[in-house]
């Protein structure tokens, strides 16, 4: 479902002489429909860069990112928002949400874009929310002023409102308490039984050895420095 082949990048910091850094030099690999690979590696080994890569927000010097038969790295922007929208599921560590929208209309909002109707959407969401322990009388109002906690866990039910076929995940269980991070757990595999492949970022380990099926450490694609 994801094939990464021969993928670099490096960074150019124009502000200070246009000095090129590279960060990461022929990454390769595959994630099969209903397997979860997580990214390991030392701080500053290129994880979330490459996490940022495969969601098509940045750029890949060269190689390939194969996702559902998009090519992320060569895609027009029109076709990374369509693949975004059917196909690739993202969440990220924190919730960013248009001002005044309420929570169940955040968590439906993936379901209504990609036609279901009303009622479907919003009887998900409801479903995810209560899991998520989020209170029913938070759901008309706007996320925006939730706890760090409380709104992570709208982030999550809105990543797994809609049934992406491949999935990334940045610290899904980060700052959790054990209820709720027992709940995203169960939602992981989940989504793994129906045959999503996964792509994650875990810094819990017990989380990341019950869920994932293998990891790859982002600190072999890490260009060697010259000596
Ligand atoms: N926007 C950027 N501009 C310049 N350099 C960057 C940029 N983003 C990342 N880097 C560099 O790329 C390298 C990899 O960073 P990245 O954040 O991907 O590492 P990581 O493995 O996710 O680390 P951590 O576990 O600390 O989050 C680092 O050397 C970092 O300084």
């Amino acid at each position: 479902m994801i094939q990464v082949e021969n993928l670099s990048k490096s960074f150019t910091l124009h502000n200070q002489g246009g000095t090129v850094i590279p960060v990461m030099e022929g990454a390769a690999f595959d994630v099969a429909r209903g397997e979860c690979v997580g990214l390991i590696g030392a701080s500053g080994a290129g994880k979330s860069t490459l996490m940022r890569m495969l969601y098509g927000n940045y750029l890949a010097a060269s190689g390939h990112i194969r996702i559902g038969g998009v090519d992320v790295a060569t895609a027009q922007p029109r076709e990374i928002l369509a693949l975004r929208r059917e196909t690739l599921g993202y969440v990220s560590q924190f919730l960013r949400v248009v001002p005044r929208v309420s929570t169940l209309d955040v968590v439906a909002e993936p379901l209504l874009r990609t036609g279901h109707d009303r009622a479907t959407a919003e009887a998900r969401a409801r479903e995810l929310l209560a899991r998520l322990n989020i209170p029913e009388r938070l759901w008309g109002l706007s996320p925006t002023t939730f706890s760090g906690g409380e709104q992570q866990r709208v982030n999550i039910a809105r990543g797994f409102s809609y049934d992406y076929p491949a999935l990334l995940l940045d610290e899904p269980t980060a700052s959790l308490d054990v209820t709720n991070r027992e709940v995203v757990l169960s939602l992981i595999e989940e989504a793994k039984a129906r045959g999503a492949a996964i792509v994650g970022i875990f810094h819990d380990e017990a989380a990341r050895d019950r869920v994932c099926d293998r990891v790859i450490d982002a600190a072999a694609f890490t260009p060697k420095a010259d000596t």
